[in-house]
């Protein structure tokens, strides 16, 4: 029997720990950390991420903000509304609902987000920072895995960590998190031949597909852990249920710690997405107070 991962829990552990901090920042600073989010048209898997986003920030004491748009907005529509939040010293966090519709170009938007505000840790500059090992905003999926893999190992060196997927949201940034954590890594994706053999060798498996219960129990050394990123609607008898990308009846009995889908990483995105507001909201407030310095000097001592 693995153990499980129980992201519901840890996730409730992460909000409480942020809560304390927001709640700290309002008390000396009189901040509180806000968070906007842009929906644009109605993809279901971001209705299901914005009902969840509004709610865990309520627990989080930060103030959340909800634009949404018709799924015929045209670029400079959008761009007008990140803008006014870019300016907008009340807002710390902002987040752009991906996929957009087709008519949006995703990279144009993501790079006009101001880089302080950039929760999600999508722009060029958060990817750059984090590629390069400079302190930057993390993207909340992949910094929600490394919490769950911390509950496992102490010290992940010298492990050999297997990323499924290389996607820029999830499995990029998660090989650059786990390289800096010291693992040996290894990404593989849909051109890559002999994946299951290449999963056997793995200490650490994250699967960020987005297949329905792709890995199989044989692709899984015994003792590894597995984390599944995965968040995949199927239908089975009829009815609509979540599966993640690793088959976890099989999986189970032979890693020796997973985690459950629905009930892992999900959550797990959420906490991380409230964390990095906090963090951004920290990071503005000392920003703004060293602006202050720099526009009243202290007046230097008069010489002579
Ligand atoms: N810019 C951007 N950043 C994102 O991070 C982003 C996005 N766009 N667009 C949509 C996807 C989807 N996503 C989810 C996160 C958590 C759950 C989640 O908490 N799921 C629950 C179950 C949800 C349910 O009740 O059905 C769970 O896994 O237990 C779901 C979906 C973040 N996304």
């Amino acid at each position: 029997m693995a153990r499980l991962i129980d992201g519901k829990q840890l996730s409730a552990q992460v909000l409480v720990e942020v809560a304390t901090e927001v709640q700290q920042l309002k008390a000396e600073h009189g901040i509180t950390p806000a968070l906007a989010v842009v929906l644009v048209g109605d993809d279901p898997a971001s209705q299901v991420y914005v009902r969840n986003k509004v709610l865990r920030a309520e627990e989080a004491g930060i103030r959340s903000i909800e634009h949404r748009l018709e799924a015929d907005t045209d670029q400079q529509t959008l761009n007008a509304v990140v803008d006014q939040l870019n300016k907008d010293p009340e807002v710390h966090g902002i987040l752009v609902q991906l996929p957009l519709p087709k008519q949006l170009d995703e990279a144009q938007i993501i790079a006009a987000i101001n880089p302080a505000k950039d929760v999600d840790g999508f722009h060029p500059l958060s990817v750059g920072a984090l590629a390069s090992g400079q302190p930057s905003l993390v993207p909340c999926t992949p910094l929600g895995c490394m919490i769950m893999l911390q509950q496992i190992h102490n010290d992940l060196s010298g492990k050999h960590a297997v990323v499924i997927g290389r996607s820029n949201i999830v499995g990029k940034p998660m090989a650059a998190l786990l390289l800096q954590a010291n693992c040996t890594v290894t990404t593989v994706h849909s051109h890559t031949q002999n994946i299951e053999a290449l999963c056997r060798q793995a200490d650490i498996v994250v699967a960020a597909v987005g297949r329905p219960e792709l890995v199989k129990a044989d692709w899984i050394k015994t003792g590894a852990t597995v984390i599944d990123v995965g968040i995949n609607a199927v239908e089975v008898d009829g009815r609509r249920k979540l599966v993640g990308d690793v088959d976890f009846a099989s999986v189970e009995p032979v890693a020796e710690a997973i985690t459950p889908v629905p009930g892992g990483v999900g959550p797990m995105t959420i906490a991380c997405l409230m964390k990095n507001t906090l963090t951004a909201a920290r990071a503005q407030l000392a920003s703004v107070a060293s602006k202050d310095i720099e526009s009243n000097p202290e007046p230097t001592a008069a010489v002579g």
